[in-house]
C-alpha cells in the first residue's frame, strides 16, 4: 500500500512543473526517500540555497497535492540545499533523554580555527545599558528564528515549559505580533482582564503567565503594523503587564531579521537569545542572520536549537535523517555558540502543539518533553554562564 502511495507521490511531483525550468523533480533526483506513516507523506526537494526562493510555492503545492492523494491525509515536504543521507538509520533512535545539552560539547575548536568575528555570548548577562529592566522579571531570553515555519513558537512554549517544570517561575510573551500563535499554542481564548483599569494580568497556561497581542484584538483581524506601532503595543506588552515576580521571561520573537526585529532586540532588556533552526542549509543562512542581528545589539546568543532535526516513524521508531540532520550542530560550532539540542520532527508534537496541549506540559515525561527540558536545562547553563561573566560556548582562539 505504501509503495503504491511512494509511487503516486513521485508520479505526481515528475509531472509539476519546477519553477527553475530544469524539468522533473524526480528523474533530476532531487526527491529524497519518502518515508509514510500514519498517512502521512515526508520527504525533501534538494535545491541549491539562491533557488529556495523561487520553489518555495513548488514546495507548498507538493505538500498540497500529495496531501490529497488516495489514502492520505497530510504531508510535510522539506527544502534542503544538501542532499539528505536519505536512507534509514540501522540503529534506533537514541533516546532523546541524553543528558543535558552539552554547551561544552566541543570546547576545542580545531587548532587554527578562527571564525569571522567575536564568539556570541560573551560579556555580562543582564540588561545592557541603557535598557531598563523590567522590575520583578529576574531574565529575559528572547527566542528568535532567521525565518518563519522553523517551530520557533512551539519551541518557545516548551522551553518555556520547561524550565517551569525545572522550578523556575516563568512567564511567556508572544511578541510576535505579525503572527500570534501563543493563544493557539496554550489553547488561549479568554481576553486577559485588567487590575486597576490599566495594568492587563496575564493569562495562567500550565503554570506559566503568558501574554499575546493574539489575545487582544479579534481573531482573524489583519493586522496593519507599522514599527512605531509595533514597539508601543511591545512596550505595553512588557511594562504594563502584571508580570510579578518572574525568573524568566520567554519573548517569542517575530521571526526573520528585519528592521523590525532589530529594533525590538535593541529596546527589551534581554540576558539573551536562543535560535531556532531547521537543519536545513536554506535555513541555516538565515539562522546565521539571526546570530549576526542579536550580535549586533550586542545581546549574547545562548545558543542554538535544531528543530524538527530528524525523523522518527512513529510505527517502527526507526530514525530517518532525511532533512539532513546535524547541520546546526556543526553550524553552532562553526560560530562558537552552544549548541543545545535537537528536536525531531514528530507528528505528536505537531499535533499536540497545534491543538493547544504543548508535549512538556501534557507528557511531560515523554520523550519529546525530555528533548525540550534538555534544551531548558541548557539554556538556563548558557544564562548561568553569562552570568559568570564567560561563554557557554566553545573559545575561540585567534590566531
Ligand atoms: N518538532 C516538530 N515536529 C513536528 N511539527 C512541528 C515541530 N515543531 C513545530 N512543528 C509544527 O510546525 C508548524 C510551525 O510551527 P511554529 O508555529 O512553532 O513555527 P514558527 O517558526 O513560530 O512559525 P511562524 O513563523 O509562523 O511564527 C506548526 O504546525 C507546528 O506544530
Amino acid at each position: 500500500m505504501s509503495e503504491d502511495q511512494k509511487q503516486a507521490i513521485r508520479a505526481m511531483l515528475a509531472a509539476m512543473d519546477a519553477p527553475d525550468g530544469g524539468g522533473d523533480v524526480v528523474s533530476r533526483g532531487l526527491v529524497s526517500e519518502i518515508f509514510i506513516a500514519n498517512n502521512k507523506a515526508f520527504f525533501s526537494l534538494t535545491v541549491p540555497a539562491e533557488e529556495a526562493e523561487r520553489f518555495e510555492p513548488f514546495r507548498r503545492e507538493a505538500e498540497r497535492r500529495a496531501a490529497a492523494l488516495p489514502g492520505l491525509e497530510g504531508a510535510m515536504v522539506a527544502l534542503t540545499a544538501e542532499r539528505a543521507p536519505g536512507a534509514a538509520r540501522s540503529a534506533p533512535p537514541p533516546p532523546p533523554a541524553r543528558g543535558p545539552a552539552h554547551p561544552h560539547h566541543h570546547p576545542h575548536p580545531r587548532p587554527g580555527a578562527t571564525t569571522s568575528g567575536p564568539a556570541e555570548g560573551r560579556g555580562p548577562a543582564g540588561p545592557r545599558p541603557g535598557k531598563p529592566g523590567i522590575p520583578g522579571i529576574a531574565t529575559i531570553v528572547a527566542v528568535a528564528s532567521g525565518k518563519g515555519g522553523v517551530g520557533k513558537s512551539t519551541t518557545a512554549v516548551n522551553i518555556a515549559l520547561g524550565a517551569a517544570r525545572l522550578g523556575l517561575k516563568v512567564g511567556l510573551l508572544d511578541a510576535d505580533v505579525y503572527g500570534p500563535s501563543v493563544p493557539r499554542l496554550l489553547n488561549l481564548k479568554d481576553k486577559p482582564r485588567t487590575a486597576d483599569g490599566r495594568r492587563m494580568i496575564p493569562l495562567d497556561a500550565y503554570g506559566l503567565k503568558a501574554m499575546s497581542m493574539g489575545l487582544l484584538v479579534e481573531e482573524d483581524t489583519p493586522m496593519i503594523w507599522r514599527g512605531p506601532m509595533v514597539m508601543s503595543a511591545l512596550t505595553q506588552m512588557l511594562r504594563e503587564v502584571e508580570w510579578g515576580q518572574l525568573d524568566l521571561l520567554v519573548v517569542d520573537m517575530p521571526p526573520g531579521t528585519g528592521d523590525a526585529q532589530l529594533t525590538m532586540a535593541q529596546q527589551v532588556p534581554l540576558a539573551g537569545a536562543v535560535i531556532v533552526s531547521t537543519p536545513q542549509d536554506l535555513a541555516l543562512i538565515d539562522a546565521r542572520k539571526g546570530l549576526a542581528m542579536f550580535r549586533k545589539v550586542e545581546v549574547p546568543v545562548l545558543g542554538i536549537v535544531e528543530n524538527m532535526s530528524y525523523f522518527i516513524a512513529p510505527d517502527t521508531g526507526t530514525r530517518y535523517d532525511i532533512f539532513g540532520h546535524g547541520g546546526a550542530r556543526a553550524e553552532a560550532e562553526k560560530l562558537g555558540v552552544p549548541f543545545l539540542g535537537e528536536v525531531p520532527l514528530e507528528m505528536a508534537i505537531r499535533e499536540s502543539s497545534d491543538a493547544g496541549r504543548p508535549v512538556v506540559a501534557t507528557d511531560p515525561d515523554g520523550p519529546q518533553a525530555r528533548a525540550y527540558l534538555d534544551i531548558a536545562a541548557g539554556m538556563l547553563r548558557s544564562i548561568e554562564a553569562q552570568k559568570q561573566g564567560g561563554s557557554a560556548g566553545p573559545r575561540i582562539v585567534f590566531e
